[in-house]
């Protein structure tokens, strides 16, 4: 199921989430999750009218190499809460993105708004390490995960009061994810296999998802123009990480994509 580089990025995901549960284990996160603050659910602001955004923290990505200096997320994230964002992504993988969960503790400590935990998640370890570091919601991959640990890392998410964004990219996904019953579903238009954007994906697979669902357009979005146009196609809520983290004005940038209808 993992091929070419996404089975690359899983493997060192992999030595990484090793490492820490050596110093960490599942059992400590869990007694750690007393302590932490209950999720905060972002769902009636993605589903209110008008689209809203996802802002992303990403510092680089495999397909661009560095995007942008980011020396303090916390900074960068109170933008994107004073510019309306519906949720702030936090990208965690550490090799290929650069970030780290100290950028996501970061992120939770300066701001109020829900908060996703962006990274390959393959193991349950991962979703207990999210929430017991303030993460609302996690990122579960169809392409990197078979039909059981999907349901089972979704189910996790739910016992823990938390949301699962799940993404897909092509038809068989997208049935996968509307099956599991995933009522955030997110059409990733990054083939992460290939890393090339294909702009007519959301396009394609909008419909195969009901619209009870909410519906996220991801990558490759640059401004209001494209949030319309996926916003025409059934999006309610929009993931950007390049085009913000690159522009000088990030709160104006997210203002401009937020509450845009058809
Ligand atoms: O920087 P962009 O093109 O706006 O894309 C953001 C987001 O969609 C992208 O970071 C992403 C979507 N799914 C992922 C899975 C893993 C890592 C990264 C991603």
């Amino acid at each position: 199921m993992s091929e070419g580089v996404l089975g690359e990025i899983i493997a060192g995901v992999r030595i990484d989430l090793e490492e820490r549960r050596a110093g960490v284990s599942e059992a400590d996160l869990r007694a750690a999750l007393a302590d932490v603050d209950p999720p905060r659910d972002p769902m009636p602001h993605f589903r209110a009218a008008g689209s809203s955004v996802i802002a992303e923290v990403k510092r680089r990505s495999p397909s661009k190499g560095a995007l942008a200096d980011i020396p303090d997320p916390a900074v960068l994230a109170r933008a994107y809460a004073r510019g309306g964002a519906g949720a702030i992504s936090v990208l965690t993988e550490q090799r290929r993105f650069g970030g780290s969960l100290a950028d996501l503790r970061a992120v939770r400590a300066a701001v109020d708004v829900p908060l996703l935990r962006k990274d390959f998640t393959v193991e349950p370890y991962q979703v207990l390490e999210a929430r017991a570091a303030g993460a609302d919601l996690v990122l579960l991959m169809c392409s990197a995960l078979d039909d059981d640990s999907l349901r089972a890392l979704y189910e996790l998410t739910r016992e823990l009061g938390m949301r699962a964004l799940v993404e897909v990219h092509d038809e068989t996904e997208t049935e996968r994810a509307v099956a599991l019953g995933a009522e955030l579903v997110g059409v990733n238009a990054r083939n992460l296999k290939t890393l090339t954007v294909d702009g007519d994906t959301f396009a394609r697979l909008a419909p195969g998802i009901p619209d009870d669902r909410v519906k996220v357009a991801e990558s490759g979005i640059f401004g209001a123009a494209d949030v319309a146009r996926v916003v025409a196609e059934g999006a309610r809520v929009v993931l950007v990480g390049e085009a913000l983290v690159k522009d000088g004005d990030p709160e104006s940038a997210v203002r401009s994509m937020t509450g845009v209808t058809q």
